[in-house]
C-alpha cells in the first residue's frame, strides 16, 4: 500500500477532482460518512453520550461538519467547536458549514481565552470526541487557542476519534509540531500518509484505520509515493509455495556466524529462526571452544567451529575455516552475539571482501563496521544492515535522537552512499535499498523490546534469502512476519513477560497461514 506525503496527497486529490471529474464534496463526504460510522461504534449505540466536534477552518474540519451532520440526523448529540475564524472557511468546508448552520446544529466558536470556559464545561460532559482541527494542511507549529484546545482534550481523557491524522502531527514526517492530539483512534482517508506511520506519530494515533473515501485506483496507482506499507498481501507476491518435488538444496545452504563466550543464546535465537522460516541447510560458525554446547542445543545445525588464537589476533587462522565454508553457502549472516573482539573485526572484514553471496550484517558485525564502512562499497554481492538506532549512530555518527527524528532521511542516505538495503529496526521500521525506496512496517509490540529479539530477524531474513527471495523481498517479508510473531507471542504471554523464543515458535505457524492464503488465492 502506498504512503503519501501531505503535497502528493493533495495532488492526488487534485487528481481525482479534475481529471476523474469526482468533485472534492463527494470525498468530503465519503469522509465524513466513514468517520461517522466509527463515532457510532464508539458510542456502542447509547443517544445519551454527548459528541463533541472540534472543526478547524481548513478542508479537515470540513470533514468535521460532515460528520456533525450525520450525526445529528441520527439523533445523536452533537455539539460542533471550531477553532478559529469562521469567515475564513470556504469552498467544500464552507458547503457543509453552511448545512449544519441551516439545520440549527449547536456551534461554538473558540477564539480566545474567553471561549474556553464553556468549552471546558463541554468537554467534561463529553463522552466521544472527534479531533477535525488540522489535517494534511498543517503547515507551521500550533500555537495560540489550538494548542491550547489540543492541551486540555488530551488532558480530560475522552475517546478522541482523529480526522485523517490527528491534529498537530505533520503528515510528511510524523513529527509534532508543537503540540499534537493523542487520539484514541485515527481513520485515515484512502491512503496512509507519512505521519501516520512513523515514530513519533504512531504513538498519537491510537488505533490507525485506513477508510477508502471513492478516489479512484488508477489515479492511486498512478499517483507518486514516499514509501510503501508492507502487507499480507505484499508477502503473498514474495514467499514462494514449496514444490512437491523440492529438496534441501532448493532451500539454501546458508552460513550464520554468531555466538562468543557468554552470547551463545544469540547464535541458537537466530539459527533456531532460520530453520523455523524454512532454510534448506544452515551452519553455524561458532569458536571451538562453544562447540559442544551449539550442538547439543541446536540438532538440526551443523556447526563449524574455529580457533580462537589467546593472544595475538594475528594469528587468527580458525578464520580459514569460516572461509571454506562462506564459499559453499548462498548467504551469509554475521553478528549476533559475536562480540567486539579483533577476531570479530577480521571475520567482517574478510567476509566483505570475499563474499560472493549475500551478505546480512547485524549487532556485532554493525558494531565494527564503522572502521571498514568504505569495504561496503566493494562487496560482491548485496548486503543487508539491520540496525537498531543505536548501532545506526554509530554507522552514521548521528545521535539517537537525530536518527529516531528523521527515521526515513537516515536510512534512505545510507543506502544511497553506501549501495546496501537497510532495515532501521524500533516501532515502524523503516527499510531502504540502493535505489531510494522506502518500505514501513507497523507490525510488532513494544513486548519485543527484549533481548534476542533482533537475532531472530536475522535467522528470518537469512533463511528467505537462502530461499532464493530476492534481498528487498527477504527484508521486507522478514520484518514482517518477525512482527507478527511478536504479536502472536504477545496474545499468549502478553507484552511484560515475552521472550525472544516465544517469537521463534510463532514464525512458522505465520509463514504457513500467508502462503496457505496465497495458495488459495491462486
Ligand atoms: N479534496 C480534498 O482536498 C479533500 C480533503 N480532505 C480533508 O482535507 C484535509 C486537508 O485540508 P486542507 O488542505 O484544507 O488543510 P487542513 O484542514 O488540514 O488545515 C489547514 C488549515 O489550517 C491552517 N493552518 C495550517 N497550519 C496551521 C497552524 N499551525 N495554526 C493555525 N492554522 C493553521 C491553514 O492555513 C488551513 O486553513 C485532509 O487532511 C482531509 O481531512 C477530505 O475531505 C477529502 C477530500
Ligand atoms: N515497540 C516496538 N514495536 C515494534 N517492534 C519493536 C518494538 N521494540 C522493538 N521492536 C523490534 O524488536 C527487535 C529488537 O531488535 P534489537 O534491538 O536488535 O534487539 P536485540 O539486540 O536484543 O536482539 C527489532 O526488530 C525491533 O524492530
Ligand atoms: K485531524
Amino acid at each position: 500500500m502506498k504512503v503519501l506525503d501531505n503535497q502528493q496527497m493533495r495532488l492526488l486529490d487534485r487528481i481525482t477532482t479534475k481529471e476523474y471529474k469526482i468533485p472534492g464534496l463527494i470525498l468530503m463526504e465519503n469522509a465524513g460518512m466513514n468517520t461517522t460510522v466509527e463515532v457510532m461504534k464508539a458510542l456502542n449505540e447509547d443517544y445519551r453520550k454527548k459528541v463533541i466536534i472540534i472543526c478547524g477552518t481548513g478542508n479537515n474540519g470540513g470533514d468535521g461538519f460532515a460528520v456533525a451532520r450525520h450525526l445529528y440526523n441520527k439523533d445523536v448529540q452533537v455539539k460542533v467547536y471550531i477553532v478559529g475564524d469562521e469567515k475564513s472557511i470556504q469552498n467544500d468546508a464552507k458547503v457543509n458549514f453552511e448545512a449544519i448552520q441551516a439545520m440549527r446544529v449547536s456551534i461554538g466558536v473558540l477564539k480566545d481565552e474567553n471561549d474556553m470556559i464553556d468549552f471546558n464545561l463541554d468537554l467534561m460532559k463529553s463522552d466521544i470526541v472527534v479531533d477535525a482541527i488540522f489535517g494534511t494542511g498543517l503547515n507551521k507549529p500550533v500555537k495560540g487557542i489550538a494548542n491550547e484546545v489540543i492541551g486540555v482534550v488530551n488532558k480530560v481523557k475522552r475517546k478522541i476519534i482523529s480526522v485523517d491524522i490527528p491534529s498537530g502531527i505533520s503528515g510528511d514526517t510524523g513529527k509534532v509540531l508543537g503540540s499534537a492530539i493523542r487520539a484514541t483512534k485515527t481513520v485515515a482517508y484512502q491512503l496512509p500518509k507519512i505521519g501516520n506511520l512513523t515514530a513519533p506519530a504512531i504513538e498519537y494515533n491510537g488505533e490507525l484505520l485506513i477508510c477508502p473515501i471513492g478516489i479512484p485506483q488508477e489515479a492511486i496507482s498512478k499517483s507518486q509515493y514516499e514509501a510503501k506499507l508492507i502487507t499480507e498481501k505484499t508477502l503473498k507476491d514474495i514467499l514462494p509455495i514449496r514444490g512437491l518435488n523440492s529438496h534441501k538444496g532448493n532451500y539454501g545452504r546458508a552460513l550464520m556466524i554468531a555466538g562468543s563466550r557468554g552470547m551463545t543464546g544469540a547464535a541458537i535465537l537466530a539459527s533456531k529462526a532460520a530453520l523455523r522460516s524454512g532454510v534448506g541447510m544452515l551452519h553455524l560458525a561458532i569458536p571451538e571452544e562453544l562447540n559442544d554446547i551449539l550442538e547439543t542445543q541446536l540438532t538440526e545445525v551443523m556447526t563449524v567451529p574455529f580457533q580462537v588464537p589467546k593472544g595475538n589476533a594475528k594469528e587468527f587462522t580458525g578464520v580459514e575455516d569460516i572461509m571454506g565454508s562462506l564459499q559453499r553457502s548462498n548467504v551469509v549472516a554475521l553478528g549476533p552475539g559475536l562480540g567486539r573482539s579483533k577476531e570479530t573485526e577480521v571475520i567482517v572484514e574478510r567476509v566483505l571482501r570475499e563474499a560472493k553471496c549475500p551478505v546480512i550484517l547485524d549487532a556485532d558485525a554493525l558494531n565494527v563496521l564503522p572502521k571498514m564502512l568504505k569495504l561496503l562499497k566493494k562487496v560482491k554481492s548485496r548486503c543487508i544492515l539491520t540496525p537498531h538506532p543505536g548501532e545506526m549512530a554509530k554507522l552514521t555518527g548521528l545521535s539517537i535522537p537525530e536518527i529516531n527524528e528523521n527515521r526515513i532521511k537516515v536510512a534512505k542516505d545510507f543506502s544511497r552512499k553506501y549501495g546496501v538495503i537497510v532495515v532501521l529496526k524500533g516501532a515502524s521500521t523503516v527499510i531502504t535499498d540502493e535505489e531510494g525506496h522506502v518500505y514501513l512496517n507497523t507490525t510488532g509490540n513494544p513486548g519485543m523490546a527484549t533481548a534476542g529479539s533482533g537475532d531472530v530477524l536475522t535467522g528470518i531474513i537469512t533463511a528467505l534469502v537462502g530461499q532464493k527471495i530476492n534481498l528487498i523481498g527477504a527484508a521486507m517479508a522478514g520484518v514482517y512476519i518477525h512482527g507478527r510473531s511478536g504479536d502472536e507471542a504477545a496474545k499468549i504471554t502478553g507484552e511484560y513477560g515475552m521472550i525472544a523464543s516465544d517469537m521463534v515458535r510463532e514464525v512458522p505457524r505465520i509463514i504457513t497461514e500467508i502462503v496457505n492464503k496465497k495458495k488459495a488465492f491462486d
